[in-house]
């Protein structure tokens, strides 16, 4: 199985993005740390006037006792309140839901949002819970053992690879 290019899924990322009237005054919130490189650069792209904000979800994952706590240590940052706007979240993968789960409780723990929306760079399926993407950049099958992983290099360009884990 072959990823799509970054830069394809990230255009229809964009173009999905750009078509919701409820973009321009929402606050966009990236989950560390793929999520957080994502939103970085559509905060950019769709010249939003909102702080971008951050969610680190270690401690609200159900399965931090199992897994451990993730090594990335950045904090959770939320710039404005959240009340009565729409809050954009981005992340780069979906796939069980779990971890959108956690980014929902720890964001309820700042205020009530008018709404939550939802920004994926790739939706793999394998949904553990009964969450869905409003904007997407596409879909992809895979065998369990495959792993995708967003990558930034040291200039800051995003790419994506595939991780065989047994
Ligand atoms: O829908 P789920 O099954 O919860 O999986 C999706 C999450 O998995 C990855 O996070 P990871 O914890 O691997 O951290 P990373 O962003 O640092 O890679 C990815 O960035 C998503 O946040
Ligand atoms: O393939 C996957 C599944 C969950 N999270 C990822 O980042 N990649």
């Amino acid at each position: 199985m072959t990823l799509p290019d970054f830069d394809i899924a990230y255009g229809r990322l964009l173009a999905a993005l750009r078509a919701r009237p409820d973009l321009p005054d929402a606050l966009m919130i990236g989950i560390h740390s793929g999520g957080y490189w994502l939103a970085q650069k559509l905060h950019a792209d769709l010249g939003l006037t909102t702080p971008l904000g951050a969610l680190n979800v270690a401690f609200y994952r159900d399965d931090f006792d199992r897994i451990g706590l993730h090594p990335q240590t950045a904090p959770t940052q939320i710039p404005v309140p959240t009340d009565k706007r729409v809050v954009w979240l981005v992340d780069d993968v979906l796939n069980t839901g779990r971890t959108l789960r956690g980014a929902m409780n720890e964001l309820f723990d700042y205020g009530r949002p008018d709404a939550i929306r939802l920004a994926v760079l790739l939706d793999r399926g394998g949904r553990e819970l009964p969450v869905a993407p409003d904007a997407s950049g596409g879909t992809i099958e895979l065998p369990s053992h495959q792993h995708i992983k967003l990558q930034r290099n040291d200039a800051g360009n995003l790419s994506l690879t595939l991780e065989d884990r047994s």
